[in-house]
């Protein structure tokens, strides 16, 4: 099986320096197979990031180009929005999916920074998904996934070819903007959960985590979840070197790791992971040595 890991990098409310010759440099070179990267940038960003796909011939394509072009499916860097707005659709200032779905592939839905009182998880990934875009699906834990995927006009409102573009993100809001990621122990149960919940339903959808992950801490969240999404990290000029970096570890550590033996010097993985029938006091402290073994990793990946 092709494996693939997502990297999505949110920019939040900045406009990155430079980004548009890094971008130059990284399509011109783009030989990364193993992952698929989505840039949720800001509205003002969209037109501009088009026409450097474009010239790459790499253009945005949005659902309905897909059915009649094969090859679109081939794209492993999509654009996303960061927000629509599913209610007052046509009010001053507002932006909604359908005036979207020709410049991005995704929409980022339920953001912690971007639900206000009576947000609706469930509302807006519908419209979402009804303007044949994908919602990019953040929740802070499981239950809050479970509520969606319980909603039948939800999972009615799915293709089936959307229903296996599933990606949830994993996104503690105490953890946004921090020195630290969420620890791993705090993530596990809710990450098997996801997993569980997603297969119950064969919704073959990536599970991957976001909150304060840079070029140093990424590596236990590289090995456990289907992909990870950066906030501030997008910025910074390490970015683009680090996709790569995350690309040879892949090659050369993560999917070999799945048929590993256990035993008391190697992290529990992944799939070690799900095939439990509980979280144990053993996963957690195998997870935390999943943080204690960075250097480990560090060193298979500069080999
Ligand atoms: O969007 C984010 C990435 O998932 C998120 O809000 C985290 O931002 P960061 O703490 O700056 O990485």
């Amino acid at each position: 099986m092709h494996l693939v890991f997502f990297v999505i990098s949110n920019w939040k409310g900045f406009l990155r320096p430079n980004f548009e010759q890094d971008l130059n440099v990284f399509l011109k070179q783009n030989k990364i197979d193993n992952i698929t990267n989505i840039f949720a940038v800001p509205f003002v960003s969209l037109n501009m990031l088009n026409e450097v796909f474009s010239y790459h011939k790499k253009s945005i394509y949005t659902y309905s180009e897909q059915k009649n072009n094969p090859t679109a499916e081939d794209s492993n860097i999509f654009l996303s929005a960061q927000n629509s707005n599913y209610v007052g659709k046509n009010s001053t200032g507002n932006i909604s999916s359908s005036m979207l779905k020709d410049l991005c592939t995704h929409i980022l839905c339920g953001h912690s920074e971007t639900r206000s009182e009576k947000y609706s998880l469930s509302e807006h990934a519908i419209d979402i998904i009804t303007n044949n875009l994908i919602p990019i699906i953040f929740v802070e834990n499981h239950l809050e996934l479970y509520k969606l995927i319980e909603n039948k006009s939800f999972i009615k409102s799915l293709s089936d070819k959307q229903i296996n573009k599933l990606t949830v993100i994993l996104e503690p809001k105490h953890y946004i903007g921090k020195a630290s990621a969420a620890p791993i122990h705090e993530l596990e149960e809710d990450f098997k959960q996801i997993k569980n919940l997603l297969k119950e339903r064969n919704i073959e959808g990536k599970v991957c985590y976001g909150g304060s992950l840079n070029k140093e801490n990424i590596w236990p969240y590289v090995d456990l979840f289907d992909g990870i999404c950066f906030g501030r990290f997008s910025l910074s000029t390490d970015f683009f070197p680090t996709i790569y970096e995350i690309s040879s570890y892949l090659k050369n550590n993560k999917y070999q790791n799945s048929n590993k033996s256990l035993d008391s010097n190697t992290y529990k993985n992944k799939q070690d992971l799900l095939n439990d029938n509980s979280l144990t006091k053993e996963n957690h402290n195998t997870a935390k040595n999943l943080t204690n073994n960075k250097s480990q990793n560090t060193e298979a990946r500069d080999k």
